[in-house]
């Protein structure tokens, strides 16, 4: 499939398997294509840093997105039912204190505790109280005095067969709070969900047999327990993923978005991490090692989540256009719109970082239906999430996701009218799971480069650094991520595409030009760090010395040396 970038689709049987090849089983190449999108890993980086500011002031500045409604307490976890059927333990209740030793942690620390929402909270008005209160203040200030209630409350009740997701506002006597997103931030509570990751994807994938028809029972909870096994190696670097790997493209992509907002979630844990001896928070890199860097397969899936979301937001440009944010405050809608055009337009920039339009294009009838099934199949099972915070947060971005796919496989882009509305909570829930991915991955940039702060002495290998710091695992350190003082140039998760050459044939002259002078900036910041940190450094060094001396003196093993001259290498910079 080709597209109008430089950057071309990595969809496809052949340059597929071999760019995935490539991915897992050597390294993450910046300059690679992901796999199923049609976009590098660098132009990602680069669209991220670009887009990440005007995403952060829409989700944390706007009333409209910065509130989300949904239904957290009410809900039925379907679990309970294959309790009955399997015989396992499917008691969730049972999971939420996780640490052994928890009566030990001060209580503010614990696990429960840490679930807690915290922030302004509302109660949806229904019909008639909505009449009565009148359209300026149907909340009635619960919110915050300040909060542009019109912009938050959600009036359309109404759902589509055309969801991907199960709407928030299914039942009609429960329809849920408004919660703060922003005074409750996504991080690490100490809820152990591995039986919940278990059942979502051992109930949700696709097999090779059954592919062709829709599940047979509304939630197709039965189907496709076995060919979990088949998916999760497709993505893992064992030599039989070879043959599996080439499964259609649907089951695929189903897969990773999953895998990718795990991967999202797991990287806002170790990021943001509390010590339960200590009581600070900060960043947690034997976390990282151990579920990320350690796994390049589920970083891949969170970038190709962001190119997806990405595409998703670019698809709805047109429609935001036609889109009333706060129906009782123009001035608010005017900013809100202002700013989430600006976010569309900036998307669609780099046309197509992921081509929809090959999938569900197959024989495979029924397999669209199937999809959409599964992936309310895993919308259900947000509410067998113990946690409260991890469930608003399971909640929000299955329905984000949802909503992407609805927008990818169900709107026209140059068609307005026909398009199936969006709801409030859609659109915020797209937005803010945008954000989630967008902050992951510059958090995986942070991660990354703290870890090689604390492991001086790389290996040699000329392998992308979440590969290389595999074999030097430093002890879990918690540090303040804002203390690291090599600000941002350090931080990009993988070096930028300005750090490699580039290829003739497919970048454009500008871009080119772009490169070669961030290269020259950062050589320049390169050289004034190596200035300022040499005293330091020769200290250092004298200590090293002068301790092997010692050694050799007293007839003791000389260690190996620590330290040793070499040119910078181009990535470096
Ligand atoms: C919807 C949801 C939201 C959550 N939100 C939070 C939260 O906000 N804060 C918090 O502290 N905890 C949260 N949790 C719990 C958290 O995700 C982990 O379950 C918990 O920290 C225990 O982690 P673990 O290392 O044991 O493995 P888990 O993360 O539970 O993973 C289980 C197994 O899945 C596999 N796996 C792991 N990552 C991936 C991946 N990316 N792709 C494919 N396979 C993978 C591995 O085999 C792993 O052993 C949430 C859980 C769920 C289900």
């Amino acid at each position: 499939a080709g597209s109008a970038s430089s950057e071309v689709c990595a969809v496809g049987s052949a340059s597929h398997l071999l760019s995935h090849i490539n991915n897992i089983y050597h390294q993450i190449d910046p300059r690679a294509i992901v796999s199923d999108a049609c976009v590098s890993y660098s132009t990602l980086d680069g669209l991220n840093n670009a887009l990440s500011p005007s995403l952060n002031s829409i989700t944390q500045h706007t009333d409209f997105f910065a509130f989300y409604r949904l239904n957290l307490y009410d809900q039925v976890c379907p679990v309970r039912a294959w309790d009955d059927e399997t015989g396992t333990c499917g008691n969730i209740a049972c999971k939420v204190d996780t640490l052994e030793d928890e009566k030990d942690i001060p209580l503010i620390w614990r696990a429960e505790e840490l679930s807690k929402l915290e922030g302004p909270k509302a109660a949806h008005p229904g019909r008639e109280l909505q009449k009565e209160r009148g359209a300026q203040k149907p909340l009635q200030g619960t919110l915050g005095e300040n909060v542009g209630e019109s912009c938050v409350v959600e009036y359309d009740d109404e759902c589509d067969e055309r969801d991907y997701c199960i709407p928030e506002d299914e039942s009609a006597t429960a329809k849920g709070d408004y919660v703060s997103l922003v005074d409750n931030p996504e991080r690490f509570t100490g809820y152990a969900g591995s039986d919940v990751w278990d059942a979502i994807y051992r109930e949700n994938c696709f097999s090779k047999e059954d592919s062709t028809t829709p599940p047979s029972n509304p939630m197709g909870l039965f189907q496709a327990k076995n060919d979990l096994r088949n998916i999760i190696q497709a993505n893992s670097p064992s030599p039989n993923s070879l043959t599996l790997d080439d499964s259609c493209l649907e089951k695929r992509v189903f897969y990773r978005i999953i895998s990718g907002m795990h991967a999202s979630i797991s990287t806002h844990i170790c990021s943001d991490y509390l010590n339960q001896t200590t009581g600070t928070w900060g960043p947690n890199l034997q976390c990282y090692l151990d579920r990320l860097a350690t796994h390049p397969e589920r970083i891949s899936n969170l970038y190709f989540n962001y190119a997806l979301l990405l595409r998703a937001t670019a698809k709805l440009r047109t429609y935001l256009r036609g889109y009333t944010f706060c129906s009782g405050d123009p001035d608010q809608d005017a900013s809100t719109k202002t700013k989430i055009l600006a976010l569309a337009d900036a998307a669609s920039a780099r046309p197509r970082i992921f081509d929809e339009s090959v999938m569900f294009q197959g024989p495979e009838g029924g397999l669209k239906e199937d999809f959409r099934n599964r992936f309310r199949n895993v919308s259900r099972l947000m509410d067998c999430v113990g946690c409260d915070k991890c469930r608003l947060w399971g909640k929000l971005q299955t329905v984000g996701y949802g909503t992407a796919l609805k927008v990818l496989f169900e709107f026209d882009e140059d068609k307005n009218g026909e398009n199936p509305l969006l709801k409030r909570t859609e659109l915020v829930a797209l937005v803010n799971t945008l954000h989630r991915v967008s902050n992951s991955l510059a958090s995986l940039g942070r991660l990354r480069a703290l870890t090689q702060q604390a492991s001086p002495s790389p290996p040699s290998t000329p392998a992308h650094a979440d590969a290389r710091i595999t074999s030097t695992p430093p002890t879990t350190t918690n540090q303040d991520l804002d203390d690291d003082d090599d600000d941002d140039e350090d931080f990009e998760p993988f070096p930028s595409s300005s750090s490699f050459p580039s290829n003739s044939n497919s970048t454009p002259l500008s871009d080119t030009v772009y490169s070669e002078l961030q290269i020259v900036w950062r050589a320049y910041l390169y050289v004034l760090r190596s200035w300022i940190t040499f005293p330091a450094k020769l200290f250092r060094i004298l200590l090293v010395e002068t301790s092997r001396l010692w050694s050799f003196w007293l007839g003791l093993e000389v260690q190996e040396r620590s330290w040793d001259w070499r040119f910078p290498r181009r990535e470096e910079l």
